[in-house]
């Protein structure tokens, strides 16, 4: 079953548009500073988000990127950095997790909160909500709450009211991605993430590239924006404040690796 929150396709929106063209070939150089988000654009989504596969190549080519970089690339996550070591093992790369609720700009760094942690009641209500309508996974975060419903595609729109319910009464921000409805606190986006990377003397001066999927993207889109850079949407038209469109997660990984061709990769 489709959901509006996959891919909110210009089609199914009634709307015409002209497609965005490829983004050019990604350079290394002083201006260039890169930020990523993780799941849709460097892995494919999977039916859990412990199943997506990371592909052996990832992490070595975001670390030699970051490496050619001088430190000017970041990824930049709705998942907790615990989810994002997990995966990708402890790359010497700067990141932001829980939709910019946790902030670290070094491996093995401080990690700098953006936000308040997630209040312990939000967590339990969301999860008698789950249990109630059939067990949807909920997955918590030291800044956020996501609840998929990607097995109970019945229970979204008890999820979104019921998500709405709590945010106003615990004053949250809310967040509807790729069949998961997300409250995080106030202050957690990707574009307040991306700002305070821009800050940072390593991109400062740089026109940022956002590359990205989801509709939680779009917040860092407007934000390179803001710098003079340029976003990335990854996967089908939509609409979006992101310049340029790669088809698929495989198309991103061959646009990235291009840049190192030539170069040392390690
Ligand atoms: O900002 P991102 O790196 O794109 O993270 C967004 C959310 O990704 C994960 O959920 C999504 O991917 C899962 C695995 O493919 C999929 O099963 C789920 O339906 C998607 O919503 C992650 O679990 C969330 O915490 C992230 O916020």
């Amino acid at each position: 079953m489709t959901d509006p929150s996959d891919s909110l396709s210009l089609a199914e929106q009634g709307a015409k548009a002209r497609d965005l063209p490829q983004p050019p070939p990604l350079r290394i150089s002083p201006q260039t500073a890169l930020f990523l988000d993780f799941d849709g654009t460097l892995v494919d989504i999977a039916d859990h988000p412990d199943s997506v596969e990371v592909a052996h190549s990832l992490p070595p080519l975001i670390e030699a990127l970051s490496r050619q970089l001088e430190g000017r690339l970041a990824l930049v996550s709705g998942r907790s950095l615990a989810a994002l070591d997990a995966l990708l093992g402890p790359l010497d790369v700067a990141m932001a997790g829980s939709h910019g609720g946790e902030f670290r700009p070094t491996i093995g760094g401080e990690v700098h909160p953006l936000a308040d942690p997630i209040p312990a009641d939000v967590v339990d209500e969301l999860s008698r909500f789950a249990d109630a309508n059939g067990g949807l996974l909920v997955e918590p975060k030291p800044f956020s709450v996501a609840v998929h419903y990607r097995h109970h595609p019945h229970a979204r729109d008890g999820l979104l009211a019921c998500a709405q319910d709590i945010a106003a009464r615990h004053d949250l921000g809310i967040k509807h991605g790729k069949q998961v409805v997300e409250l995080v606190m106030p202050g957690s986006d990707k574009g307040s993430a991306v700002s305070r990377f821009m800050e940072l003397g390593d991109f400062t001066g740089t026109a940022p590239l956002f590359v990205g999927d989801d509709v939680t993207d779009e917040d860092a889109f407007r934000a390179v924006g803001q710098f003079g850079g340029n976003g990335v949407l990854v996967g089908p038209l939509r609409q979006t404040a992101a310049r340029w469109r790669l088809e698929s997660v495989a198309a991103v990984h061959e646009w990235l690796a291009s840049a190192l061709d030539g170069k040392a990769h390690a």
